[in-house]
């Protein structure tokens, strides 16, 4: 029996979801047709204008112990990035400033600005008492500046990441055992495995050192059930499957897992209701559109790298941010670091994706779907930019999830409502817009 913090959902939560699922199908099926087509579109303007309401108020101002800021200005970039959209010159220009604020001296960055934060005044004296928080650079808020700052796309965008430190901090957020730890002493799971390893191969720093018993780790968290745990021992869960999953892809050890149980247990996670729940015997939620969808996609879409003793990395060249790659190509390490990640453009045919695609996006537009803008885990939640980001994420790998050929259209089958509804397809390993993630490829490769 594994251990396991999972409190299972009562027959009683499980019906109530149901019942609002079932109530939202109900009414769209009732009303006339008219009717039904706006309730099936993507609410385009009114998600716009929700998400740059939030990138505005990314400010000095926000609450003292918001420590997540990279991440919601990933979360809302890429939402844009997905409504092929973009931000003005100005408001590009203070992310990347406010990002940079984040980028810690040594490497990586935090969940806000490492200055002073905040002052309180104590109830019971006059005197003052001054709280200065030094925000410690963390592997997550790294992921997030960094897919932020791809996601931006400008030179000056990508340049603002200063690769040399990066490399260093990663090295140091590695444990002796191979995982990575989140922070500085801070803890061991596949979240901190991937994320390290998705900057790295992103920034075109990824060698040997990085990758050395990575694998291992994550395969130590592949449980009975099929799916991937974020520690050795606790239970399988959706966001960890992507994360390790993906990591085993990029790093060329993906055939080290136990493929066909890893894929039966996600597609064993679509609920009737069309959506995906996180784990066994609990509730259907949006956000897992994309993260139990994502592996599926990752792992049809991604070409398996041969070693080529040839690459830049095995002749041990040394980049121009000084990080030296010698030796980085071996036997027991074959990865070829250049083609990691690339999404294969070969072959046009059509191939029948691994979930029900037309049900999922029937989840995420009637029921995750605030109409008044941005999206949410299921009816009666309210939305926030983490769902929004990853509900579009998810409706766009539906889209694309029939094709073969990263250059094809997707077929008016594969999306449901009108066509205005498709989004830009995505890298499902690192979950940025494709495109930006080619400029970034090629603009990391040359430096
Ligand atoms: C890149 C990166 C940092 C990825 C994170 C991946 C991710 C979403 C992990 C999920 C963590 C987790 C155990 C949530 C369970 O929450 P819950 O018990 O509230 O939800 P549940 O009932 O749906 O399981
Ligand atoms: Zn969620």
């Amino acid at each position: 029996m594994e251990s396991s913090s999972r409190i299972t959902v009562t027959q009683r939560e499980q019906s109530m979801v149901m019942n609002d699922v079932k109530m939202m199908y109900e009414i769209y099926a009732s009303v006339p047709p008219k009717t039904q087509r706006l309730m099936m579109e993507l609410q385009r303007d009114n998600h716009m204008e929700y998400l740059l309401r939030g990138l505005q108020q990314l400010g000095p101002s926000f609450c003292v112990l918001d420590a997540n800021r990279p991440w919601i200005c990933y979360w809302i970039l890429h939402s844009i990035a997905l409504l092929g959209q973009s931000v003005d010159a100005a408001l590009e220009d203070r992310t990347i400033d406010f990002l940079s604020r984040c980028q810690g001296p040594d490497g990586g960055y935090a969940g806000g600005p490492g200055q002073a934060r905040s002052c309180f005044f104590l109830e019971d004296c006059c005197s003052t008492a001054v709280f200065i928080f030094y925000q410690m650079p963390h592997l997550a808020t790294t992921y997030a500046a960094v897919n932020a700052l791809i996601t931006l796309g400008s030179d000056k965008s990508l340049l603002s990441i200063d690769r040399g430190k990066m490399y260093t901090f990663l090295k140091h957020m590695k444990d002796p055992s191979g995982a990575f730890r989140m922070h500085d002493e801070g803890e061991i799971d596949v979240r901190a495995c991937y994320t390290a390893i998705s900057v790295a191969s992103m920034l075109n720093i990824l060698d040997d050192d990085l990758v050395r018993n990575v694998g291992n780790y994550i395969l130590s968290c592949q449980t009975y059930e099929g799916g991937i745990a974020g520690e050795p021992g606790s239970e399988a869960h959706g966001g960890y499957t992507f994360c390790g999953l993906a990591t085993m892809i990029l790093i060329n050890e993906v055939n080290r897992l136990d493929l066909a149980a890893l894929i039966d247990w996600v597609v064993f996670r679509q609920g009737v209701e069309g959506g995906f729940q996180g784990r066994a015997n609990k509730l259907v939620d949006g956000c897992y559109s994309f993260w139990q969808s994502g592996p599926g996609e990752a792992e049809y879409h991604i070409d398996s790298p041969e070693a080529t003793p040839e690459s830049d990395i095995s002749e041990g060249k040394e980049s121009s941010d000084g990080t030296s790659s010698e030796g980085s190509q071996n036997a027991s390490c074959p990865v070829n670091f250049d083609n990691v990640g690339f999404v294969s453009s070969e072959g046009l045919a059509e191939r029948e994706p691994l979930f029900h695609g037309i049900a999922l996006q029937r989840y995420i537009l009637l029921c995750s779907q605030d109409p008044g803008g941005g999206l949410k885990d299921k009816p009666r939640k309210s939305r926030d930019y983490y769902h929004t980001c990853y509900c579009l994420s998810g409706l766009s790998v539906c889209q694309y999830s029939w094709l073969k050929d990263e250059d094809a259209s997707p077929l008016p089958r594969a999306v449901l409502g009108p066509h205005s509804n498709l989004l830009e397809p995505i890298h499902p390993i690192f979950n940025v817009v494709l495109d930006r993630y080619h400029e970034a490829h090629e603009f990391f490769s040359r430096s």
